[in-house]
């Protein structure tokens, strides 16, 4: 059997086709290199360039390599980009979606594991944040997410597909044997962000916020390594594939960090002092967002090997020196 796994060629969806082969799986990796790169996707994986939601050509994969599973991690990611350009993201992160779905039903994949955001939650009164809470996404991003999970819900209540959607918190760090990590030369995440700033490649760094009712004024986030995320994901592939239910899960450590917590971590595993502005706060961003983080423990048995922010910091430090060196 053949995971289909989009986006394979971008941060996370590279992981996930890493830790396929490594689990002995074929992987075959759609991406359409808008975001991702060639290099990133592993030799051992098949890539084909292409758009998931071109119908004919996801049909043409999925009868040429046996798929019995999706993994759908290809998506537009910039929540200020979202609420500028709101229209791409519904094409790209909903309309698309939907047309990925029709061929797994068209062609009988039962199994589809999405990636999902905690920005379905907006802004939670509450947190930790559970699944079971109204959902509430403050900008077109989220939205366009949370309209895929809807679409899951219908698609499995009407057909034999059963599925896993995955709501990703701040995704950080790399892979702890040095492939892969966060590559996008664009990227506007704080660990990376921050990672950059201590090497010397980029000046400083800016703190969006430091009047928000928290502990120290700056925004809450629950950082969760890449490798534990990915392997939330295998553990999921196993549990519908031994026919287990449908679900809906938080993938987070259930810790909230703030922003001024993270640079001094950064800073003191780099041993950089870089420059840190305090900037006004930036649209859109909740105060806390923080893990629920008992569903994915008790449904799929999951638990984390790479929850030290040490770690964490320490892995994005290591891949932001070889991408360096390997542009250079
Ligand atoms: N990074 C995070 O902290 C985070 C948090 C929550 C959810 N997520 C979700 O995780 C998934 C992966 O995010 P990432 O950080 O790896 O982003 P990324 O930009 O590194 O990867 C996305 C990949 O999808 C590809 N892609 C985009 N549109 C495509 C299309 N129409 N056809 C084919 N390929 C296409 C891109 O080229 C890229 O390789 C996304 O769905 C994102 O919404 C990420
Ligand atoms: O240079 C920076 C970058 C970030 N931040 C702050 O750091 C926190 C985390 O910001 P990120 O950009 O790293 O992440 P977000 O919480 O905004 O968003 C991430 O998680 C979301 C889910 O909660 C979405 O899925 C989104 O795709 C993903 O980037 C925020 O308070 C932000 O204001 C800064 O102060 N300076």
């Amino acid at each position: 059997m053949t995971v289909l796994v989009t986006g394979g060629a971008g941060y996370i969806g590279g992981h996930m086709a890493l830790a396929l082969l490594d689990a002995g799986e074929e992987v075959v990796v759609l991406d359409n290199l808008s975001t991702g790169f060639r290099w990133a996707v592993p030799p051992e994986a098949k890539l084909v360039v292409g758009d998931f939601g071109d119908a004919a050509l996801v049909d043409q994969i999925i009868a040429g390599h046996k798929i019995d599973a999706i993994a759908h991690f290809a998506a537009k990611i910039v929540v200020p980009e979202s609420v500028a350009d709101p229209l791409s993201y519904y094409l790209n992160n909903t309309a698309k979606a939907r047309n990925l779905l029709e061929c797994a039903v068209r062609n009988e994949v039962r199994h589809f594991i999405f990636s999902s955001t905690a920005a379905v939650y907006g802004e939670p009164s509450v947190n930790p944040v559970f699944e079971t809470v109204p959902l509430a996404p403050i900008n077109p991003y989220g939205r366009s997410k949370l309209m895929v999970e809807w679409m899951l819900q219908d698609v499995a209540a009407a057909h034999g597909l059963r599925f896993a959607a995955l709501r990703y918190f701040n995704v950080a760090g790399a892979d702890p044997q040095g492939r892969l990590g966060q590559s996008s030369p664009v990227a506007t995440h704080l660990i990376k962000v921050a990672v950059q700033a201590a090497l010397g490649h980029r000046a400083g760094l800016d703190v969006f916020g430091t009047d928000y009712p928290t502990k120290d004024g700056s925004c809450i986030r629950d950082y969760i390594q890449v490798t534990d995320l990915v392997d939330a994901h295998l553990l999921a592939l196993r549990h519908l594939r031994a026919g287990g239910e449908s679900l809906t899960c938080n993938c987070g450590y259930g810790r909230g960090l703030s922003v001024l917590e993270v640079i001094d971590v950064v800073k003191k595993v780099s041993g950089v002092d870089f420059e840190v502005r305090r900037k006004g706060r930036r649209a859109g961003d909740p105060a806390s967002l923080v893990a629920g983080a008992e569903r994915i423990r008790t449904e799929l048995g999951w638990s984390p090997k790479h929850d030290d922010l040490n770690e964490i910091v320490r892995q994005a430090l290591d891949w932001e020196r070889r991408l360096h060196n390997r542009k250079a």
